[in-house]
């Protein structure tokens, strides 16, 4: 039986040193008590290979350099990447948890390589990290990876125990009935791959939900688009992501939404920059919006479709439509810097 930390670090540890060290891993009980081992794993599953001699880097093996763990508790998953890395910074919320890890790495001699940061992970800057591990509760998932693919530092990749269903929604694909506005953002800026799944019963004490891990991926290449004006377009696409586009954007509330916000971005003076403010404040004139909305998604073959069923590729040339007909999702009434896991999320 494994807790549920023990289990992802298990798994993070196979990611990163392959089959041979997990095996190792899974027949030590004790951290303190263990040897050293040989951290090259057989198996690339990640293409990263950790060399542990201090200096030299071998060719194709990169140096992983920085890891961070996302609500570390007590440490055990902390005392595993420490293994595999030449840093780690874990990030805990809980005080009491936050001083049992300093005092332990304080015993073990690893203060220099362990920074513990007692704060709320989804409200501070990450630093720059190589690898990101997280064991969090999982009613902050959903914000948690909106800041991780959204935030201004890049990462090679992250690692991360969600429960079970939150898993497949960040999987699934259009046309799958788990397909829902976090997988549409997700998606837009990072790949997601399955792991494995970790039964309920894989834990002790036993949970009520299963759980799985996924593996994250920054893209290389991220389409060029406005993403507050990505989410706002979104938000609105998938608020019934099952009616078609036409019944959605007829409604006489987004409408009115719509118009607002063009009004909205006239009276602030924001720039015409795509045609967000080409409506004047005439009331009269939501007619003509209506009729506008109806005649992009018409005339780009968009009324009857449901965004479920769309890809990205679908929603970016939609939304580029809307734009160039002076059709803006955002509001530039919204402070600039509004959190950006809030927004894509929300
Ligand atoms: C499921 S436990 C993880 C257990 C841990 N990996 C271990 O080895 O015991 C979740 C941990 O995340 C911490 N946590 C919860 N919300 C957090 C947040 N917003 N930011 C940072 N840590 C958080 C909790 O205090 C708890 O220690």
């Amino acid at each position: 039986m494994l807790n549920r930390s023990e289990s992802l670090s298990v798994f993070v540890s196979r990611l990163i040193l392959g089959r041979h060290f997990l095996l190792q891993l899974f027949h030590s009980k004790s951290i303190s008590g263990r040897r050293r081992h040989n951290l090259r794993g057989d198996e690339d599953i990640d293409k990263i290979r950790f060399q542990k001699t201090k200096g030299r880097q071998e060719e194709g093996f990169i140096r992983l350099l920085k890891s961070r763990e996302i609500g570390p508790g007590t440490g055990n998953l902390t005392w595993r990447l420490l293994e595999a890395c030449e840093k780690v910074v874990a990030v805990e919320i809980d005080k009491r948890m936050v001083e049992i890890l300093r005092s332990r790495a304080a015993e073990s001699g690893l203060e220099d390589r362990l920074t513990v940061i007692c704060s709320d992970a989804l409200k501070i800057e990450f630093p720059r990290v190589d690898l990101v591990v997280a064991n969090i509760p999982y009613a902050i998932s959903s914000p948690l990876v909106a800041k991780l693919v959204f935030g201004m530092n890049p990462f090679r990749s992250a690692t991360l125990l969600f429960q079970k269903e939150f898993a497949r929604r960040l999987l699934a694909n259009p046309g799958d009935s788990e397909f829902n506005r976090l997988a549409v953002n997700v998606k837009l800026v990072a790949d997601v791959e399955f792991i494995i799944d970790v039964s309920k019963r894989d834990f002790l004490p036993c949970p009520k939900v299963d759980s799985s891990v996924i593996k994250i991926w920054p893209k290389a290449r991220v389409p060029d688009v406005d993403l507050h004006e990505w989410w706002a377009f979104t938000r609105m696409c998938f608020g019934k992501k099952n009616k078609t586009l036409g019944a959605t954007f007829k409604q006489k509330k987004k409408v009115i939404e719509l118009y607002q916000l063009s009004r909205r971005s006239n009276e602030d003076g924001v720039s015409d920059e795509g045609g967000c403010s080409s409506f004047s404040c005439s009331g009269v004139e939501m007619n003509l919006l209506r009729e506008k909305i109806v005649w992009v998604l018409k005339s780009n073959g968009f009324e009857d479709k449901r965004p479920s069923k769309l890809s990205n590729e679908e929603l970016l040339h939609l939304l580029s439509c809307f734009n160039q007909a002076g059709i803006c999702f955002h509001d530039h009434a919204e402070t600039r810097d509004t959190n950006s896991a809030l927004l894509a999320t929300s």
